[in-house]
């Protein structure tokens, strides 16, 4: 069995929380974004996180949040990581890692190398780098996947994780052509937008883990 990372992200109740633990996820994902079908109120997230088992992070998704707002929200819900999926800078990036005392890790659009170059801006920012598809009417959880073959001899100078409409299907291949050593996954394991599969979810992470 690999050690490989798995997220599982928008999720929305206990029972989706403890499906994605007992089947080998290392973080569960809360989005607290209005436009998305994921978004849970901030008082739902917090709710939400005391179903998180101690060995699974709870990782909060937020998309150009002020800091303010976003140190109130970390309060509440207690995250082990916050990952910031909107058009934050390298500099917004490093203050909020100062003063929020949790894992911060930036999604990253890539759809060519030169992209993939420009994303290593927030190395020494963040903790992970997270690549995703490009943002489109929504910043995230489009399912769209990226052209894996970018990171073919990519020499990665920090932390990194693959999202961007990987599925069970998929997932084994990405992994294989790109040496992720964490995967991120929403939509890939739903039935409809906003509605989790917990099928999905096991045959997702037993995937992941069998790559
Ligand atoms: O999931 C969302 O609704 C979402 C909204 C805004 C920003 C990011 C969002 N999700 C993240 O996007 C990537 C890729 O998702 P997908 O697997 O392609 O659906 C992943 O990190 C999600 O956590």
């Amino acid at each position: 069995m690999s050690g490989i990372a798995i997220k599982i992200c928008g999720l929305k109740t206990p029972e989706q929380v403890r499906a994605a633990a007992d089947a080998g996820a290392s973080h569960v994902g809360l989005v607290h974004f209005a436009r998305s079908p994921r978004h849970l109120s901030l008082e739902d997230a917090a709710r939400l996180r005391q179903a998180v088992p101690d060995a699974v992070k709870p990782v909060l998704l937020v998309v150009d949040m002020p800091q303010d707002e976003l140190r109130r929200a970390c309060e509440a819900v207690r995250p082990d990581v916050v990952q910031l999926h909107g058009k934050e800078t390298p500099e917004t990036c490093a203050a909020l890692r100062d003063v929020l005392g949790c894992e911060v890790w930036k999604a990253c659009g890539v759809k060519d190398r030169a992209m993939l170059d420009d994303a290593q801006r927030y190395v020494g920012a963040v903790d992970m780098l997270l690549y995703d598809a490009p943002a489109g009417k929504l910043p995230g959880g489009q399912g769209l996947a990226i052209d894996w073959s970018l990171f073919s001899g990519f020499k990665h100078k920090a932390p990194w994780g693959l999202a961007g409409g990987l599925t069970a299907q998929n997932v084994g291949e990405a992994i294989r052509q790109t040496g992720a050593p964490l995967v991120d996954t929403s939509s890939g394991v739903e039935s409809a937008p906003g509605l989790k599969d917990i099928e999905k979810i096991r045959a997702f992470c037993r995937a992941a883990r069998d790559a």
